[in-house]
């Protein structure tokens, strides 16, 4: 595992006087010093996961190490409407050595953890879609195994590949499926967007065999926002507490084209910011990450805006 401060001149921007813009308002600290204070203020923390291994190992076309780098970098551009007292920081970002991703994903439960221990609200930045496995176990390291928390995953696919392959980035939610069994803990999974030409049968087969909600992305489209609403109402209902993970490659490449896998058919942002509106609202949403940003693919930074501007509503209203 490898750790980076986030140097401030990854955030450029217009500069003002009076903190206009989010790099104006954003200090770069080091996880290491601890000194992230626990403050009564709302707190909103940035955490990079430059982790390729898992979409290596996948077979995916990597690139998403330099993910956390490129959102940051479109969102310290955007402006700034949050409260005064609000803190917004960075603590840097986590890197895979070695190919030891496992140990990567380990070092992201334990940050995760830390981070939680604080009160704040950690945003993650991928990174492959593994990040998912190591946000979840710190999700659940600090709030104990028995609270039932809810995974929201917004993408073109399952990611509930087995791992007679290893661990990758196509297997996060097996993994967690797989220890919600050995702890005896039911296993909550609600992912939005999946497509028939993303997603091989044993996928679905396995989809079914852990009673995972899912809507298909034909279902998943502004048209039929009152049925989506209710299906999320339904979900939310049942848990303690919501981690969300945004899957950058469950978009339409005409708004993500900078992923591993692209989805010519995938699905648009003003379905899933008003999902995050009703989630934010629940106030059971704890920690979020956008993962699979993968900049060697991306246009006129399309992706990274993409993901800011998501980053950008969700930091606005929570
Ligand atoms: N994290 C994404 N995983 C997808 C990739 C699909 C693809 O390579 O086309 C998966 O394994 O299903
Ligand atoms: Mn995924
Ligand atoms: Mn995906």
């Amino acid at each position: 595992m490898t750790y980076k401060k986030t140097s401030p001149e990854i955030y450029k921007g217009r500069s003002s006087k009076e903190q206009l813009y989010l790099h104006e308002k954003l200090i770069c600290l080091d996880f290491q010093e601890e000194i992230i204070k626990k403050s009564p203020k709302k707190t909103i923390v940035l955490l990079g996961y430059a982790c390729d291994e898992g979409v290596k190992r996948n077979q995916g076309r990597t690139g998403t190490v330099s993910g956390p780098d490129a959102i940051r970098g479109a969102l310290g551009k955007m402006p700034n409407h949050l409260s005064e007292g609000t803190r917004f920081l960075d603590v840097g970002t986590i890197g895979c050595l070695d190919g030891d991703l496992e140990a990567t994903q380990t070092q992201l439960c334990h940050l995760v953890d830390q981070l939680l221990e604080k009160g704040v609200f950690p945003v993650l930045l991928g990174g492959g879609h593994d990040i998912a496995y190591g946000h979840f176990n710190g999700i659940k390291k600090h709030r104990g195994p028995q609270k039932a928390i809810g995974i929201i995953n917004f993408d073109a696919h399952f990611d509930l590949r087995d791992t007679t392959n290893g661990n990758n980035s196509g297997t996060p939610f097996y993994q967690i499926a797989q220890d919600c069994k050995k702890e005896g803990s039911e296993f909550r999974y609600f992912c939005l967007g999946i497509r028939q030409d993303a997603n091989d049968p044993v996928l679905y087969k396995t989809a079914e065999e852990l009673q995972v909600h899912y809507l298909e992305r034909h279902h998943f489209q502004m048209h039929y926002l009152e049925h989506v609403q209710l299906r999320l109402i339904q979900f939310i209902e049942d848990v303690d507490c919501l981690y969300v993970t945004v899957d950058l490659d469950g978009f339409s490449t005409a708004y993500a084209p900078g992923v591993s896998a692209p989805s010519a058919m995938g699905f648009s942002p003003d379905i899933v910011l008003e999902c995050l509106k009703l989630i934010i609202d629940s106030r059971k949403l704890i920690s979020i990450d956008f993962a699979e940003m993968n900049p060697a693919y991306d246009i006129d930074d399309r992706t990274a805006k993409l993901a800011a501007s998501l980053i950008h509503f969700v930091i606005h209203r929570y």
